[in-house]
């Protein structure tokens, strides 16, 4: 495709967009343990307006822009916020950054990603920086914020048109309602959780260019028989954070039930998973969706012959990917029973998943046994972690099957105990 083509490209999905720019609400992330802010957008004046409220007052203290990144395309989006947060360090250091979120309520897909931009000095040099980034980029709009006679804050929302630089949209910012769901719950679906395996397989297909080792992975997939079926033997998946000790009882349990250890994602894409980390979330969650289904397809032809552990599965890819992508406060997961929380129907199913739990304070003394750890502020950052806190409240979320929780902070013995005591109340049940 040519500069000019992709351009225009770039130019008619703006303008679609931005048609339904004044249809939206906004949500301003101050902190991560705070509820956001919302506003919704009127092209005639509003008010009056409470100028004590927490918004009115956020927005008229310093000189106040946002950049969004609007684009139809899940990957190129993705790399492009990140791009755009990297280049956000390009400001003067004074500017305070925020996240912020344009959305339309309950529609799936429609969250644009984006930054509220504050400098209490007004400086040029801050515009100046901001405007680069637009020029320099098809995909970023930039709006600012005036407060008016009336005590009024207006939106002016400014695009690239043809190299000149336009006003498009100028509206009054009013209150608005705090949505049922977190916004950052509206683009999960498909775009960083993929329920089924041609979703996951199409996006590392798109992103060969980007990654050209994806076109192993997938070569590995297109080997897999995906009709088969789990065997009889039982299948028994092994999930928690890192340190709860995954390995020391998948290992006990290897000797003690006489049963194959598999992993997710398993050895022959493993030393792949450094360069996917390093990729936008839908590469690096895709990467980790169709690991699954490779080590699925082991899974059913071991399990005709002997019990099988696996350490790490589908919850581990689902509860990171969410914990990562929900942001701020625990309460902001989507509710118990969401579709998220759904095992996909094409993956093979373990018959029973342990959830290893530990308190924070243990896990870290592990983590520093195994010489992970080193400062007392890298042990309290990691002790207060909100996002492990996210990630263990959505591996208890999951659901069909649901985590049997085992407590993993006492001895190793009586872990591997407790596990069997699970292990044999599950599958004789099963038999039953
Ligand atoms: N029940 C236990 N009591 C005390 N120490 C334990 C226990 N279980 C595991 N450990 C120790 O904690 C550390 C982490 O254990 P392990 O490697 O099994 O965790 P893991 O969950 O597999 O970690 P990761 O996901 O990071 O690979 C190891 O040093 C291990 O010896
Ligand atoms: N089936 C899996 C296994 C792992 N992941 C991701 C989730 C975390 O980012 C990371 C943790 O793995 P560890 O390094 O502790 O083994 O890997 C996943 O998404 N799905």
């Amino acid at each position: 495709m040519n500069v000019r083509c992709s351009f225009e490209m770039a130019q008619s999905l703006r303008s679609a967009l931005y048609k339904e720019w004044a249809k939206r609400v906004f949500a301003i992330e101050c902190s991560s343990n705070s509820e956001p802010l919302y506003f919704a957008l009127n092209p005639t004046p509003q008010g009056p307006w409470d100028e004590n409220s927490c918004l009115h007052q956020l927005l008229t203290r310093a000189q106040t822009y946002s950049v969004c990144i609007a684009s139809d395309n899940k990957i190129t989006g993705a790399e492009s916020y990140v791009r755009l947060r990297d280049q956000l360090s390009r400001l003067p250091e004074r500017c305070r950054v925020m996240e912020l979120m344009a959305f339309s309520p309950n529609q799936q897909g429609s969250l644009i990603k984006g930054f509220l931009i504050q400098d209490d000095q007004h400086l040029k040099e801050t515009e100046r920086v901001l405007q680069e980034l637009v020029r320099a980029d098809g995909q970023t709009a930039l709006c600012s914020y005036t407060r008016d006679d009336g005590g009024r804050i207006w939106q002016r929302l400014r695009l690239l048109t043809a190299g000149q630089e336009r006003e498009v949209s100028c509206n009054c910012i009013c209150r608005a309602d705090r949505p049922q769901l977190h916004p950052s719950v509206l683009n999960i679906k498909n775009s960083v959780i993929f329920c089924k395996y041609e979703d996951a397989y199409g996006v590392l297909a798109e992103c060969v260019g980007m990654v050209p080792k994806a076109k192993d992975i997938l070569q590995l997939a297109d080997q897999c028989d995906r009709t088969c079926r789990k065997g009889p033997f039982p299948v028994i998946a092994i999930e928690g954070l890192d340190a709860t000790g995954k390995s020391t009882l998948t290992e006990a349990l290897r000797n003690s039930i006489q049963a194959t250890l598999l992993k997710s994602p398993p050895d022959c894409i493993g030393h792949l998973r450094k360069t996917f980390d390093a990729k936008p979330p839908p590469v690096r969650r895709a990467f980790y969706a169709l690991g699954n289904y490779i080590t699925a397809s082991t899974i059913a032809s071991v399990s005709e012959k002997s019990p099988v552990i696996v350490d790490r599965f589908w919850h581990s890819t689902a509860a990171y990917a969410i914990a990562t992508e929900i942001s701020g406060k625990v309460d902001n997961l989507p509710p118990l029973h969401h579709e998220l929380y759904q095992w996909p129907q094409d993956l093979v199913q373990p018959d029973l998943v342990l959830l290893l739990t530990v308190d924070a304070e243990e896990r870290v003394r592990r983590l520093e046994r195994r010489g992970e750890m080193r400062t007392k502020e890298e042990i309290e950052l990691e002790a207060n972690s909100l996002f492990r806190q996210k990630v263990e409240a959505t591996y208890r979320r999951m659901e069909n099957p649901a985590c049997v929780v085992v407590d993993a902070s006492v001895s190793k013995e009586e872990v591997l105990r407790n596990a069997l005591l699970v292990i044999k109340k599950h599958c004789d049940s099963e038999q039953t």
